[in-house]
């Protein structure tokens, strides 16, 4: 069993969520709320290593009036163990999962950082070589209680995850701004499929302007 996955993200007109420097602020004021209220919706937000290093989010609902009681539990997909210990995700505003794959379970299990984190009541999950198992994360959390979960990016986990038939609802917010850049990151990256035939389809279930951007609401059919 899994929780229902809502992929929520931010986009240029050209399919970007970063540039190649890790610039991001794309949605507009109006998308943040509907961000903000959607986290308060769902019972757990989770993003990949990477978006904690370049963007150390809270993943908090702080743009709406909101209790403590409201935030999701956080998830970070991080394979290798790389998470900063200072990160922000690693406070108490919310409960904060870690999961790290067992091929580096025994290093982190060594680290000095793991004990911290663990002291600070972030938990750990371990499994899949290398990368994280995605299928297994999703079991694990279902099995917590997960019943709803918004994906936030970035682009590697995003492929990853609907490459695994994990997703099933994507939201994105589409920004009138053009970035360009074969090196910028774009909403799915990856290793991507070969053939158009192989591509996960979708089918459009909802579209509204928000602010200056314009929201695209997908159903997921695998
Ligand atoms: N505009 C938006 O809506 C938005 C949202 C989130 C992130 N971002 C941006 O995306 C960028 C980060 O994206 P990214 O693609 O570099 O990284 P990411 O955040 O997707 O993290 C990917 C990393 O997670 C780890 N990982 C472990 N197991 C994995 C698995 N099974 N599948 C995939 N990854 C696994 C790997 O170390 C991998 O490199 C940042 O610049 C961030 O600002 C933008
Ligand atoms: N919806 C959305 N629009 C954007 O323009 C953007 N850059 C993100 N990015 C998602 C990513 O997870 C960010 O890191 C958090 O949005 C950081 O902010 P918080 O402190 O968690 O609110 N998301």
């Amino acid at each position: 069993m899994k929780p229902y996955v809502i992929l929520n993200a931010a986009m240029t007109l050209d399919g970007k969520i970063a540039t190649e420097t890790g610039s991001s602020n794309i949605s507009g004021k109006e998308d943040l709320i509907r961000v903000h209220e959607l986290r308060k919706e769902v019972d757990a937000i989770m993003v990949g290593i990477n978006t904690v290093i370049a963007d150390d989010p809270r993943l908090t609902v702080h743009k709406i009036e909101s209790k403590k009681e409201d935030n999701p539990i956080r998830v970070v997909v991080d394979g290798k163990g790389r998470i900063p210990i200072e990160s922000r995700i690693t406070n108490d505003d919310a409960p904060t999962i870690i999961a790290v794959s067992d091929d580096y379970k025994s290093d982190l299990t060594a680290s000095d950082k793991y004990h911290v984190l663990k002291n600070n009541g972030v938990d750990f999950f371990f499994a899949g070589e290398n990368q994280v198992d995605l299928v297994k994360l999703m079991n694990y959390l279902y099995e917590k209680g997960v019943r709803t979960l918004m994906l936030e990016g970035g682009s590697t986990l995003n492929f990853s995850m609907i490459k695994d038939g994990l997703i099933d609802e994507i939201r994105i917010c589409v920004a009138p701004m053009v970035v360009g850049g074969v090196n910028a990151i774009s909403l799915f990256g990856g290793d991507g499929f070969m053939t158009m035939d192989e591509s996960v389809k979708l089918e459009l279930v909802d579209s509204f302007s928000c602010g200056k951007d314009l929201v695209l609401k997908y159903k997921v059919k695998y």
